[in-house]
């Protein structure tokens, strides 16, 4: 009897070869996007080629995987790859116990150091009272046309000279109250045992959506819940440069009596240990250095000082 062999036509492998083929360069592809977007972890993508060597990462070239990674241009590829001891050619799936080492810490210092850097368009600045907050932020409004300082609501009444929608949005408890019952702010906050103050939340929105870089000159309380409600903010912590300047300036602004002061100052040495919580620490020591030092803090579109003449 003759032997009887199915056969598939070799054409019809070829096609479904080659389909395979383009599907896996599309999938591969994707990958190398989401790498470049930050959709994905370069590390992750390493984790899932050394768990799958056969898979959509693991056939994905040393080369491409690394030039798919931020800020990794040919020339930088070259010595990287060199300091790595992994030929080009190499498929991530295929690197030996060593090589799998070398890049994976490689990924994993430049993720870190990334996450270090990372600046946002959205920054708190939060201190004890007194500090300069309040002269800071008027002094970026003015210089960093940039950058937009967001308008807090509050329950407490205008003092001479404040504006309606400049300074504070003026409002009563009951109005504050249904803001919060609205889903209205961002975060809010009871301030020196007295009036409340918020965040609107649109306008913020509406700004980063526009890709508008926004400053929050809110207490420690507020970028507490700021870091809770949108943790890729930058929280920078304003300092005094010692202690008895602090006390200058509160005495200095003269608009607390020294009743109120001494609880002012007592609130300040708590809040003076909450630092360390914040991400960067400015030291105000003159009003145009400290407002610099927090722009280039901000990611923004190539913000520059305003030029005074
Ligand atoms: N949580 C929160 N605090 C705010 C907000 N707006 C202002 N503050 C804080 O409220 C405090 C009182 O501000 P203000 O009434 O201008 O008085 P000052 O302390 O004498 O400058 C300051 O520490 C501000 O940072 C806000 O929207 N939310
Ligand atoms: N860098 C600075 N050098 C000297 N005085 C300052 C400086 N920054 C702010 N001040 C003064 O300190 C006082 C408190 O500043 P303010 O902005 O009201 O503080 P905060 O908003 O933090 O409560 C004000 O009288 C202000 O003019």
């Amino acid at each position: 009897m003759p032997e009887q062999t199915v056969r598939t036509p070799p054409e019809v492998d070829r096609v479904a070869a080659s389909r395979a083929a383009v599907e896996a360069r599309r999938k591969r592809a994707e990958v190398k996007n989401n790498i470049a977007t930050g959709t994905v972890s370069a590390l992750t993508v390493l984790d899932d080629a050394f768990a799958d060597p056969e898979g959509v990462a693991g056939r994905m070239r040393a080369t491409d995987f690394l030039l798919s990674v931020p800020a990794i241009g040919r020339t930088k590829l070259t010595r990287i790859l060199e300091d790595l001891k992994i030929s080009p050619s190499k498929r991530l799936g295929g690197l030996g116990p060593n090589q799998r080492l070398r890049i994976r810490d490689f990924i994993a210092d430049r993720e870190s150091k990334n996450r270090q850097h990372k600046r946002s368009r959205l920054i708190v600045l939060a201190g004890p009272t007194a500090v300069g907050k309040g002269t800071v932020a008027t002094h970026i409004r003015e210089n960093y046309p940039d950058v937009l300082l967001s308008v807090s609501a509050t329950t407490r009444s205008p003092r001479p000279g404040e504006v309606e929608g400049i300074n504070y949005f003026f409002v009563n408890d009951e109005e504050f109250d249904r803001l919060i019952e609205n889903g209205e702010l961002l975060e809010h906050a009871t301030v020196h045992n007295a009036s409340r103050y918020g965040t609107p939340r649109g306008p913020i929105d509406e700004a980063l959506n526009r890709g508008d870089s926004v400053l929050l000159e809110i207490d420690i309380q507020g970028a507490r819940q700021v870091r809770e409600a949108m943790p890729e903010a930058t929280l920078v912590f304003l300092l005094p440069p010692s202690w008895d300047e602090l006390v200058r300036r509160l005495v200095g602004r003269g608009t607390e009596g020294a009743e109120e002061r001494e609880r002012r100052l007592e609130t300040a040495r708590h809040e003076l240990a909450a630092q360390d919580e914040f991400d960067y620490r400015v030291v105000n020591g003159t009003v145009a250095d400290a407002a610099q030092e927090v722009v280039d803090l901000i990611q923004t579109r190539g913000a520059r000082p305003r030029r005074t003449v």
